[in-house]
């Protein structure tokens, strides 16, 4: 059985890589090689069907995947894959999945952890007699721009908070989704943006979406609102957010991702007073750690056997 299984390459283990958990789920079905292995002994190239892509690592560029005549398939763990040029990659014979849904409620967690974190931080500012006092959350609107799995699963969140919920999207959802968190389409963006006093991110990164939210953007949003980012730091024009949050345009920030990441220290979104940034931990739970690995395994394992691929994504 073992020298069947075919070959996939991964990054690291451990703290720069993937967690042993998630590599001992890998090597039920495959043989893994690392990249440091791999450059080590370049004969293992032929025998490479399968690339684990996490945190764009190993990165796919063109020197690594023309050294891997018998790729398949670059299995993604998580949902967004900006970061990989489709097209090219099927033109070159590999297919491409991403682990779609399973990201969906710890992404949803960390939407509302920063939303409420970044509450906390005014009322201990306000402590220390440094800004003004907490906005209540609890029966304020939540704005949501992109209604997908994740948006949903916000809006159901922020339900629970008896939140008003206010979704922008490129399409309405369906009359019975709409009722079961209770959310009203915004056809256009502008009106969500002059009402929300939490705006939340949550599409995908496109050449439409990069830069959504601008100096325009922005200055409609309230100056008593809050913008959340979980979905990409390309989204948001950074500029146009430092200055917002410098002259205090809007209240505050609270971004899971930014461009680059990390930043560099001396970035200007690092010192300011009224923004909360974590290091694009959205997905990083151990439960959906595991669900993505398992997916990728799923792909990858169909993309081998020559298979219909689960989570196939198609060059749009
Ligand atoms: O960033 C996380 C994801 O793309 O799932």
């Amino acid at each position: 059985m073992a020298q069947n299984r075919p070959c996939a390459l991964i990054s690291e283990v451990g703290r720069e890589g993937l967690i042993q958990e998630a590599v001992d789920l890998m090597k039920q079905h495959f043989e893994i090689i690392t990249h440091r292995e791999f450059l080590q002994n370049p004969s293992l190239s032929s025998k490479i069907q399968v690339v684990f892509l996490w945190d764009n690592k190993p990165k796919p560029d063109s020197s690594l995947i023309s050294s891997l005549p018998a790729l398949k398939v670059i299995a993604n763990g998580g949902v967004g894959i900006d970061h990989l040029d489709v097209p090219r990659l099927n033109a070159l014979g590999i297919r491409v999945s991403n682990t779609p849904h399973v990201v969906s409620n710890a992404t949803a967690d960390m939407a509302m952890g920063l939303l409420l974190a970044s509450e906390t931080q005014f009322r201990e500012q306000y402590m220390k007699r440094q800004c003004e006092m907490g906005f209540e959350v609890t029966g304020s609107t939540l704005g949501i721009i992109g209604m997908g799995h994740i948006g949903f699963k916000i809006a159901q969140r922020g339900r629970g908070f008896d939140m008003k919920i206010l979704y922008h999207n490129r399409n309405k959802r369906s009359c019975e989704d709409e009722q079961a968190v209770g959310a009203v389409y915004c056809k256009n963006m502008e009106d969500l943006l002059r009402e929300a006093d939490f705006v939340v991110l949550a599409v995908n990164l496109t050449p439409q979406t990069t830069g959504l939210i601008g100096h325009k953007e922005l200055s409609l949003m309230k100056t008593t609102a809050t913008l959340v980012n979980i979905s990409r730091g390309r989204v948001v024009d950074q500029d146009a957010l430092v200055e917002a949050l410098q002259k205090r345009t809007i209240r505050a920030a609270a971004l899971d991702v930014t461009y680059p990441e990390p930043l560099p220290r001396d970035h200007p979104l690092l010192h300011l007073p009224n923004i909360i940034i974590t290091p694009h931990i959205g997905t990083d739970t151990l439960a959906t750690t595991l669900k993505m690995v398992q997916t990728m395994v799923d792909n990858a394992l169909a993309a081998v056997q020559g298979q219909q691929i689960p989570n196939e994504v198609k060059p749009l």
